[in-house]
């Protein structure tokens, strides 16, 4: 590509800037519906929406209400849905054994959505903070979270995933070794179809807040999770562990969080040019609409904006609080 424009007034920028349909003939990149995955919290009982005080505009739905708030979704052009489960304090044990319980929420969630609206993709998280008292998303032992224990899990959980009929799973545990394990397991019981999107560069980030609250993780985390999640000061480690974790059989990577970390979304695209999807987490949510509530900005167009910049970094897709919305503002 050339970077030498040629003299003023034969380039003049401007023209191409001149009327909608102008800017629209020469616009790089487009946001669709389609680009969205839309992460959900879901909760017990029947007819329940409860809304999340830390991320207004967002609610644990129990999962009647899961299956209605899918067909709409899927409705508006968004093709994924992603479960995260608020687990009833008294469910969490020190083996974690309700993560891979065929009867937990996640599961029943999806068998629900399948039901319901079965051309939807349904995504799940693979990880143990939901389900063990520590809030880490691993096994604690002497302080230390531990590794391949944990994957041992990981696999159990992934396996009843993958049983109840997701077809995404989404490992957010930053565990060592957890795709190669997760993705022979996967082969070995006859789910060669179900993809595995890691979540390959997750930094050990402040932003994440607001999620910790929706699902009930924020007393009850110990420390922090330094020790498996990346330190926002890195960027070739991010590189490095995308080309492991695709080695080790992803069939898509993410970067999460994702306004602060666009960097990271362009390089992994360049470098690899796999499927590459940002996490644009509770916090970057809770930081749009605050401001949007004071009016301090125009939610909106704060929302579109932040959206196509992901667009514009590489990215193929958006995990998003806002998905409705935004596919309403574009006009679904
Ligand atoms: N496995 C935990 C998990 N899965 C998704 C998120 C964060 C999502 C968000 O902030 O929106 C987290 C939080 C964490 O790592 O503590």
């Amino acid at each position: 590509m050339s970077h030498q424009p040629a003299p003023f007034p034969a380039a003049r920028f401007r023209r191409a800037r001149q009327s909608e349909a102008i800017r629209s003939l020469v616009r790089e990149n487009a946001l669709c519906p389609s680009d969205l995955i839309w992460p959900i919290f879901v909760r017990d009982g029947e007819g329940i929406e409860e809304p999340v005080p830390s991320m207004p505009g967002v609610v644990r739905r129990s999962v009647d209400l899961v299956a209605q708030a899918a067909r709409e979704a899927f409705a508006m052009g968004i093709p994924a849905i992603c479960l995260f489960p608020y687990t009833d304090p008294a469910l969490k044990t020190a083996d974690c054994a309700e993560a891979w319980n065929p009867e937990n929420l996640s599961n029943r969630a999806t068998r629900a959505i399948k039901a319901a609206v079965p051309d939807m993709a349904v995504m799940t998280d693979v990880a143990l903070d939901p389900y063990n008292s520590d809030g880490h998303d691993g096994f604690v032992e002497n302080g230390e979270i531990v590794n391949d224990r944990t994957v041992e899990a990981l696999v159990k959980q992934g396996l009843s995933q993958a049983d109840a009929g997701a077809d995404i799973i989404g490992p957010s545990d930053m565990m060592d070794g957890r795709i190669g394990a997760l993705r022979q397991a996967l082969e070995g019981a006859g789910h060669s179809n179900v993809m595995l999107l890691s979540y390959a560069a997750k930094y050990a980030s402040a932003f994440y807040g607001p999620f910790r609250d929706a699902v009930g993780a924020s007393g009850a985390l110990k420390g922090d999770k330094k020790t498996y999640q990346m330190d926002p000061a890195n960027g070739d480690e991010a590189l490095r562990l995308v080309a492991r974790d695709l080695g080790e059989g992803a069939d898509m990577v993410m970067v999460k969080p994702g306004m602060p970390y666009l960097d990271i979304c362009r390089r992994v695209k360049t470098e690899f040019g796999a499927p590459t999807f940002a996490y644009q987490v509770s916090g970057e949510y809770a930081m749009i609409q605050a401001a949007a509530q004071n009016g301090w900005i125009d939610g909106e167009r704060a929302m579109l904006e932040s959206l196509m910049c992901f667009k514009r970094a590489g990215c193929d897709g958006v995990l998003t609080y806002f998905a409705p919305e935004a596919a309403r503002a574009l006009g679904a």
